[in-house]
């Protein structure tokens, strides 16, 4: 992809399955807003292929519009709409959308259905966001930063969210975040995008074995402490656990953390 002179993306080149849930993460400015408004169908691309539900995005029509999902930084618009009545109105837009109730149990709003959205809490107002991105019942969700400035709370509940969408509704779910332990909760699959490439693209814990592969043992033994690294964990513990004498205590096993994995992989490229 090119803005003008300046090419943002080289060859991404990625798929996302039905049901599946991927974390798009990456530094600032290295072309995530870009990319997943190419798959939107608000962004012409300069150049490469894609297709979103079968279609290519420059090509979408309303009937392949109305299967994506778009969850934006809060709406500001509707203070003045009651919760319940602006989902209604929302869902006559789509073929087949949300019964009102059902969608108002599935985000949590029930108990807020006949309030203003302007005297929703931030964390009821980014359920309502979510509710009207999901209102035509989506097959795939775009899902931008969701929980920034979020307090623990909002966020978990968020999470649950997210993951009953998943389970219930089989959406297939693909998200921008700066938050790290975010992406590694909640997604199946985590893309690095850097610098416009992508740099990788597995589980959390299989990035993390691409970057440091060994993980780090620690016990006590006979009031000793000792630590170990390691790349088959489990053969070694297992050892460990049977050699005779005093018995192993305090056992812990520490993962590289895809905190670890994310700064070494950008810093690599960076630095190239
Ligand atoms: N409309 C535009 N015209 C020219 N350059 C742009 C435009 N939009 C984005 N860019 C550039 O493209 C690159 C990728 O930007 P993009 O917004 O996709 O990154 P991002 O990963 O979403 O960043 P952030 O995490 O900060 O939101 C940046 O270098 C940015 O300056």
């Amino acid at each position: 992809m090119r803005y003008g002179t300046k090419d943002v993306l080289h060859g991404v080149d990625f798929e996302v399955r039905t049901g599946e849930l991927v974390a798009l993460l990456g530094p600032n400015g290295a072309g995530k807003s870009t990319t997943i408004e190419i798959l939107e169908g608000f962004r012409a691309r300069s150049g490469g292929e894609v297709e979103v539900l079968g279609t290519d995005p420059a090509q979408g029509d309303e009937t392949w519009r109305a299967g994506l999902g778009i969850v934006l930084q809060s709406w500001r618009d509707h203070a003045k709409w009651r919760v319940r009545e602006l989902l209604a109105h929302l869902g006559r837009y789509y073929p087949d959308p949300f019964d009102t109730d059902e969608l108002l149990e599935l985000v949590g709003l029930t108990g807020q259905q006949g309030q203003r959205a302007g005297t929703l809490s931030g964390g009821q107002r980014r359920r309502l966001d979510v509710a009207i991105g999901i209102v035509g019942r989506p097959r795939l969700l775009f899902l931008d930063e969701p929980t920034a400035g979020f307090d623990p709370q909002a966020r978990r509940e968020f999470h649950e969210l997210v993951h009953r969408l998943v389970d219930v509704e089989n959406t297939t779910v693909l998200l921008t975040t700066h938050d790290l332990a975010e992406a590694e909760k909640l997604a199946d699959r985590i893309l690095i995008l850097a610098q416009g490439r992508i740099l990788a693209d597995g589980s959390a814990v299989e990035l993390a074995r691409t970057v440091a592969g060994k993980a780090e043992i620690r016990w006590t033994r006979g009031g000793k402490h000792f630590v170990h690294t390691a790349d088959e964990v489990e053969d070694y513990v297992r050892e460990l656990l049977a050699e005779p004498g005093e018995p192993v205590r305090d056992l812990e096993v520490r993962r590289t953390s895809l905190e670890d994995t994310y700064m070494a992989m950008v810093h690599r490229t960076e630095g190239s």
